[in-house]
Parts: structure tokens; sequence; C-alpha cells
């Protein structure tokens, strides 16, 4: 707050995630769900709380070390470099990586993971600029799952995507979870794609379940 005083936005979360659930997380403007998902991901520094991955304390694990295997996805995808492919390869040009990381794909493996994943109308040597919205996100959703995060957070990763390119995203998302045992929490404002297994809305008293 801007005199510094403090707020509390949310308290009491208390959330234990399986491995391959996709959990929607939802909620008005403002009740603080990108927040928590900050937080899950370690990049809040005004969040509190105790966060484990597989019983293991995310004490034992440096920030870095954590978000290798928590990974936060912004509405945004922020691509670097020139082209798909360079994009793709850039988490292991980065200093702190997963073992996962330790070399770079190449151009084939690429382009068999972009298949796989659905993502073969995207040519590796397609200048990032040119990128649709919908193929941008597909590519950062890619680049993300190279470095063989367990935990994905997706904050409304398909709110600007028309209905075919969010299909393709929830199809990808779904595929990971199934195939690559991964857990997603997203938060969404669209209408229900029938992915998650849960659906929670965030209030100020915690997370409450909507359906099931
Ligand atoms: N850096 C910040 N400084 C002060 N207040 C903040 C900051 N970031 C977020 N907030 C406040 O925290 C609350 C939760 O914000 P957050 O973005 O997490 O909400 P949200 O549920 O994701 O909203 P939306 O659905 O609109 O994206 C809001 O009241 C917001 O104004």
């Amino acid at each position: 707050m801007p005199n510094g005083s403090k707020k509390t936005i949310f308290a009491h979360v208390d959330l234990t995630v399986q491995s391959g659930e996709i959990i929607d997380i939802t909620g008005p403007s403002g009740c603080g769900k990108s927040t928590l998902l900050t937080a899950f991901a370690r990049l809040n520094r005004y969040s509190t709380g105790q966060l484990a991955l597989h019983g293991i304390s995310a004490k034992q694990y440096s920030p870095a070390k954590w978000r290798t295997q928590v990974a936060y996805i912004p509405q945004q995808p922020i691509l670097i470099g020139e082209t798909v492919a360079d994009a793709l390869r850039m988490p292991f040009g980065m200093r702190i990586r997963h073992p996962a990381q330790s070399h770079a794909p190449n151009d084939l493996k690429l382009e068999q993971l972009l298949t796989t994943l659905g993502c073969a109308d995207i040519e590796m040597q397609r200048p990032i600029h040119e990128l649709s919205g919908g193929q941008a996100a597909r590519i950062s959703l890619a680049r993300t799952l190279l470095t063989k995060p367990q935990v994905l957070l997706a904050d409304e990763v398909d709110a600007a995507l028309d209905p075919d390119n969010a299909y393709l995203v929830s199809q990808l998302l779904q595929h990971i979870a199934t195939h690559e045992h991964v857990s997603i929490i997203r938060v969404r404002h669209s209408a229900d794609d029938g992915i998650a297994t849960r659906t929670l809305i965030l209030n100020p008293e915690g997370l409450h379940h909507v359906n099931q």
C-alpha cells in the first residue's frame, strides 16, 4: 500500500494437488488469484505460508530451483530470441538449470516435441514476432514443458485467445497432465472447457469447492 500499511487479501489457503490433476481457480476480479499463483511459484515476496513438493519443504529448494519444478506461465507469453527454435531453447542457456535441461535439444527433438504437442503447424524457423497470440501461447507452454516441471501454474493463458486457439491450448494442457503427469493449476475466467478435475473459488477465507 502507498502509505506502507498492509492489507490481507486472503488467508487459510490449504491445497493438496495430485500428479496429473488440473485444478481451476476462479473468483471475482481482485480476489487474489494471480497473487496466489505467484505465491506458489515463490515469486511473491509478500506472501507467507508453507509449500512442499512430494513432501519436501520448499525451504529445501533455492527459489530458482523451486521454479524449475513449479513453473509460472503468465497470460502474456514472453518469448525470447528470433525464431521459434531460439525461444524453445532459451531455458537451456540460463545459468540455473534443472538436470533435465543440461543439454539443449536438437532441431529434430524440438520438432518431435511440437508434433507430439499438436504444434506441428508452427515451423521452427518462424520469426517469433510473426506468431499469432494462440501460437505464442502454445510455444510458451511447449518451452515450459521442455524444462520438465512437475507443476504448471497457468495464469489466464487462454483468456485472450479465440475459441479455436483456446481449445488447442486446453488440449495441450490436458495432454501434459495425462501423459507427463504434470499437475496444473489454472486461473480462469472463461467458460468451463471440461478438462479441470476440480474447480475452486478463492475468497478472503481461502479456497472452496465449486463443484464435485
Ligand atoms: N504490487 C501490488 N501492490 C499492491 N497491491 C497489489 C499488488 N498486486 C496486486 N495487488 C492487489 O492485490 C489484490 C489481488 O490482485 P490479483 O491480481 O492477485 O487479483 P486477481 O484475482 O488475479 O484479479 P484479476 O481477476 O482481475 O486478474 C488486488 O486488490 C490488487 O489490487
